[in-house]
């Protein structure tokens, strides 16, 4: 007999937490790290779970790979610290429970901080060893990240025949993150190989129960849940899971009636929790059928379009051109505005307004947006970053903005925050520049993140960045090709100083079907042009521009004209090749913008006329 054929016959009880456990013993450190350094606190933990009624225990190697035990300098010790881990699970077990070995899930929300290459390298590394160390079982526990469970639940198949177990973690009632239903995933685990699919972490029995009223019992595989004990306080700088022994009782008997044939517990979870459990099913009956909730269709309000064409949409079918014009750094909008109103006379498609670039702050370029919209009737494009909005400050925000009608986003990672005037705050990053793409599409489909309806869809005209200020434009052309794939509808350069380099951009870009707006901003002076060239990362200019602006030496209006200058032949070297011209206001001097944008209407007016007198 083997747990599977348990399985069969009856509902078997799990361990429950071991990280929160030690935790709440004052341990902060690599949890398992302990397997080498205080084993007998592990085999003890182990021993408290058996004897509370658990009649699997998993190892305490949750996070025992690569990765994540290269966050205190044990990279080189995941062979010896699964083996140990192994071996302390069994001298606990005596044969009375089944030793499963874990492995945690290495994403979170965020996909793009490790590839699937480093996932699949990673578990490879620590499966072999679990296996090889004769566990009866494997858990693979904590995938927030369907794509990555997916992934190692493959390799897993392919190189052990022992039971595994396969646990999604909830990204709200019934679904994963990105909205996948809860159901579709258990199917698809059933399907990828799995002999027990379920649940657990992050979320309580109320959260589990609920999702698990939408899910079938499985044809082949079991059902399992592992329930975190509560959602988590933070009282005095630690966090605390509260939730009566008695709760736990109660629940295990509705999860039995959904059909759930493993039961165990997650963070917060006590061997009294587990003892719970183990009391409310103590004849461990399951159940064979149920009723299945259907979950509900989502409704989603079609958003009235609006009827003006996106700038993506304009740079394909004619001239177009943007003026950045960024926030000031000090409170007081009458340059600004200034400055707005005569780009509005030289006829701009839209103004650009940078969030809080170079990492400095700026008034809220959503404040500003909104007056330049109400008051001058001008279309704004926001900047947004991930630096400095969490995952719920970003769609706070997007929903804000579609709120007022902000509807031209340009989708950014942002300038990390040690380059500008406060290096030590936090820069957030919990999505990359291609993720806060991908995020806005999803919200122009009308649901948030986790894929809950947001009552409407929102109309975002999604811009990308486009650095060619790099040694390998092939490598940028990549990262364009792969925000194209996340979503977005055009892009913007980083200002360009060389003709040969617009023509190189032209020719890496031209299989793109996504439009480009080609950056350009004026040199203001000689030092403006040696910051530039020196201290800029990829900015490099010719040996002539900077000799040009040398060559005005202090001279404001002198520099001013050479700079115009120079800008008008990068604008010459665009005008043939790219329709989208985006220009940057340097230190909020509009009037070399304003000047910029009447040379290229003059230079599209002269066009029109050569292509009417010449048909
Ligand atoms: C049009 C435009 C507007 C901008 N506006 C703002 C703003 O308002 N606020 C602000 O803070 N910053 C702004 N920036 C700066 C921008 O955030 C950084 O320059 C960023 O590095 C490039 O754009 P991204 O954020 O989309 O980065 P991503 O394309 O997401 O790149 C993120 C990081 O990946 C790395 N990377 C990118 N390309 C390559 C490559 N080819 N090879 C190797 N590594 C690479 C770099 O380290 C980069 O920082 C703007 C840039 C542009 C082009
Ligand atoms: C972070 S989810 C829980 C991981 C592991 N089962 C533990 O309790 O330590
Ligand atoms: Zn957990």
């Amino acid at each position: 007999m083997g747990l599977l054929d348990d399985l069969k016959e009856r509902i078997v009880i799990a361990d429950g937490a071991m990280g929160t456990l030690l935790y709440a013993h004052g341990i902060d450190r690599c949890f398992e790290e302990l397997n080498v350094t205080k084993p007998e606190e592990i085999v003890h933990i182990h021993e408290a779970y058996i004897e509370s009624g658990a009649e699997i225990i998993q190892t305490n190697t949750y996070g025992a790979n690569y990765v994540k035990l290269a966050r205190y300098g044990l990279q080189d010790d995941v062979k010896k610290i699964n083996e140990a881990a192994v071996e302390l699970a069994k001298k606990a077990a005596k044969g009375r429970a089944y030793v499963l070995g874990t492995i945690g899930g290495l994403r979170s929300t965020n996909k793009s901080t490790i590839s699937l290459e480093e996932v699949k390298r990673t578990f490879r590394e620590q499966l072999y060893v679990l296996l090889n160390e004769g566990v009866d079982g494997l858990l693979l526990e904590t995938y927030y990240d369907f794509e990555e469970l997916q992934t190692v639940l493959s390799i897993a198949r392919k190189e052990t025949t022992l039971p595994i177990i396969a646990h999604v973690t909830l990204h709200d009632i019934g679904v994963l993150q990105h909205g996948m239903p809860l159901a579709e995933a258990l199917t698809e685990l059933e399907q990828l190989g799995a002999d027990v699919v379920g649940l657990n972490c992050h979320l309580g029995p109320y959260h589990m129960l609920r999702s698990l009223e939408e899910v079938p019992i499985p044809t082949r595989a079991f059902l399992s849940v592992y329930p975190n004990a509560s959602l988590p306080q933070y009282r005095d700088g630690r966090f605390i899971y509260e939730t009566s022994e008695q709760y736990f009782e109660e629940t295990a008997r509705a999860f039995r009636e959904q059909g759930v044939r493993l039961i165990g517990g997650c963070c917060g979870t006590t061997p009294k929790h587990i003892a719970a459990i183990a009391r409310a099913l103590s004849d461990r009956t399951p159940v064979y059928k149920k009723e299945v909730k259907q979950r509900h269709p989502i409704v989603v309000q079609e958003e009235k379009q609006t009827t003006a064409p996106s700038l993506a949409d304009i740079a394909r079918t004619r001239r177009s051109i943007i003026v950045e014009l960024d926030p000031p750094k000090k409170l007081g909008l009458t340059t600004f505005l200034e400055g707005a109103k005569a780009l509005k006379e030289a006829n701009i498609d839209a103004l650009t307004l940078a969030d809080n670039s170079l990492a400095t702050p700026r008034i809220s370029n959503v404040a500003v947006g909104t007056i330049v919209k109400q008051q001058l009737g001008m279309r704004p494009l926001i900047h947004i970053t991930c630096r400095d909005r969490n995952l719920i400050g970003l769609q706070s925000h997007l929903m804000g903005l579609h709120t007022l009608g902000m509807t031209d986003v340009l989708a950014l990672t942002g300038d990390p925050s040690k380059v500008g005037d406060f290096p030590g705050a936090t820069s957030v990053y919990d999505l990359s520049s291609f993720d806060l793409i991908s995020l806005i599409r999803q919200f122009n489909e009308g649901l948030s993140y986790s894929g809950k309806p947001l009552g409407q869809k929102t109309n975002f005209s999604i811009a990308a960045a486009f650095n060619p200020n790099v040694r390998h434009l092939d490598k940028a052309v990549k990262r364009l090709e792969k925000k194209i794939e996340c979503g977005a509808h055009y892009f913007l350069t980083q200002p360009l100083y060389s003709e040969k380099q617009i023509e190189d951009v032209y020719e890496a870009t031209k299989h793109l079907p996504t439009p480009i707006y080609i950056g350009i901003m004026p040199l203001t002076s000689a030092r403006n042009a040696d910051f530039l060239h020196h201290e800029v990362p990829g900015i490099t200019l010719s040996d002539d521009i900077r000799n040009r602006m040398a060559m005005c030496a202090n001279d404001r209006v002198q520099s001013t004209k050479e700079g115009l200058a120079i800008a008008k032949a990068l604008i010459d070297a665009a005008f043939d090749l790219f329709q989208g011209i985006y220009l940057i206001t340097p230190f909020l001097r509009y009037d070399m913008t304003v000047e910029l944008v009447r040379y290229i209407h003059e230079k599209e007016r002269l066009a029109k006329e050569r292509t009417v007198y010449y048909g």
